[in-house]
């Protein structure tokens, strides 16, 4: 909807829905798309549609024909909004139409969705897209199919995953003391490799167009303390919410639920803190491979905002914040689909068996989960 907004109506749109009968409602409405917002409608068209149950099928507005997958376009720019554990699958089907001159941008709840597409997926360095990771603080739900309130104004920050020597993403970062990230950097100065760069600078040019969502561009370092954050929110509310069945709001109605907040935290922060650790420990190792002193080099210690306290006060801040909402996780249980917990709690799980922290709130809330989902929801005794 704000993409449609901001780039030229001859760039085409296509929406992947996840199923025939999404596809088949918002064809039924003429695909448009609508947003509402304070009690304002907006409406937004020019899409195409393709279902992804039919992947070798894609149907164009203009002709309304389905076309074989061979015809299917390349895709330059795939927005992934997608449940994390949906992710590997959704983007091998769309594997075909990617190539290393795309752009894939990560906009999703959960960690460590990137590193399993770069193990499952795109195994050769040298074949991968550019990807992007975001973090949103937006608060939406899909009233009807096309149908979507926006009921929290929050932002989207987003970050570059650095991935060659060529081209340095950050120098405008580095060069305005973090303030901002330019175009230009993402300009190549060999002419011969500009096309490989030219889907990454036409996405970041979109994203930072979309006034209305408040988008902005952020060294990834910082990307990457956004997600921790939000990842120890995610791992909180929305497992307890799930839980309880109880909107955000209600959730930290008692000190038993503090106590867990607490002790999900200094987990949090104790995996946080070890994988910072060995990412440090390797780039000086690095640097002293490259000739450099060890001794010499000053390196940063555990963001303040990741914390145990800091933790904390996000998640109290972020459940007052929301606590009119249905939490995603309690959504998915409601509705008994799989839940995203291999990617919240489930990757804080990993963080400690790879550096041995022991996490055992979180294991608990994990296997809760897994049980809940398990055990059908309408058992009257
Ligand atoms: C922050 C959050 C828990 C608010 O509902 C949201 O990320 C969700 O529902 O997953």
């Amino acid at each position: 909807f704000h993409l449609r907004r901001v780039v030229p109506p001859n760039q085409v749109i296509t929406l992947l829905h996840k199923s025939t009968g999404q596809a088949m409602v918002g064809r039924m409405q003429g695909g448009i798309v609508q947003v509402e917002r304070d009690a304002f409608v907006s409406s937004a068209n020019g899409f195409d549609h393709e279902m992804f149950e039919e992947p070798f099928r894609n149907e164009r507005r203009s002709g309304g024909k389905s076309a074989e997958r061979s015809d299917a376009p390349n895709i330059d720019t795939l927005f992934v909004t997608c449940k994390a554990h949906q992710t590997v699958g959704a983007i091998s089907r769309l594997l075909p139409r990617l190539s290393r001159n795309s752009t894939i941008v990560l906009l999703q709840n959960g960690m460590g969705i990137h590193e399993r597409l770069l193990e499952d997926v795109f195994r050769n360095p040298d074949q991968r897209p550019h990807f992007i990771l975001a973090t949103n603080t937006h608060g939406a739900f899909s009233k009807a199919p096309l149908r979507i309130v926006h009921t929290g104004v929050g932002e989207i920050q987003f970050g570059l995953v650095p991935q060659s020597r060529e081209i340095s993403y950050e120098s405008g970062f580095r060069e305005s003391g973090g303030e901002e990230g330019r175009l230009s950097d993402l300009v190549p100065e060999d002419p011969t490799i500009a096309p490989r760069y030219h889907s990454l600078r036409q996405t970041v040019a979109a994203l930072l167009l979309m006034e209305n969502l408040a988008v902005s561009w952020r060294p990834i370092s910082e990307i990457q303390v956004a997600l921790r954050r939000k990842l120890a929110v995610n791992s909180v509310i929305n497992p307890l919410t799930a839980l309880m069945n109880c909107r955000n709001g209600d959730v930290f109605n008692s000190t038993a639920s503090l106590r867990i907040l607490t002790r999900v935290c200094s987990e949090a922060y104790a995996g946080f803190a070890a994988e910072m650790q060995s990412e440090t420990q390797l780039w000086l190792d690095e640097q002293a491979r490259q000739g450099a002193d060890p001794e010499t080099l000053s390196v940063g210690r555990v963001p303040r905002g990741l914390t145990p306290d800091a933790l904390e006060a996000e998640c109290l801040r972020v459940a007052d914040l929301t606590k009119g909402n249905v939490s995603s996780m309690l959504s998915d249980v409601r509705r008994g689909r799989p839940t995203e917990i291999h990617f919240m709690n489930g990757h804080l799980l990993r963080l400690g068996s790879r550096y041995r922290v022991e996490m055992p709130a979180n294991a608990m809330l994990r296997n809760l989960i897994e049980m809940r989902s398990a055990i059908p929801l309408d058992q009257m005794f």
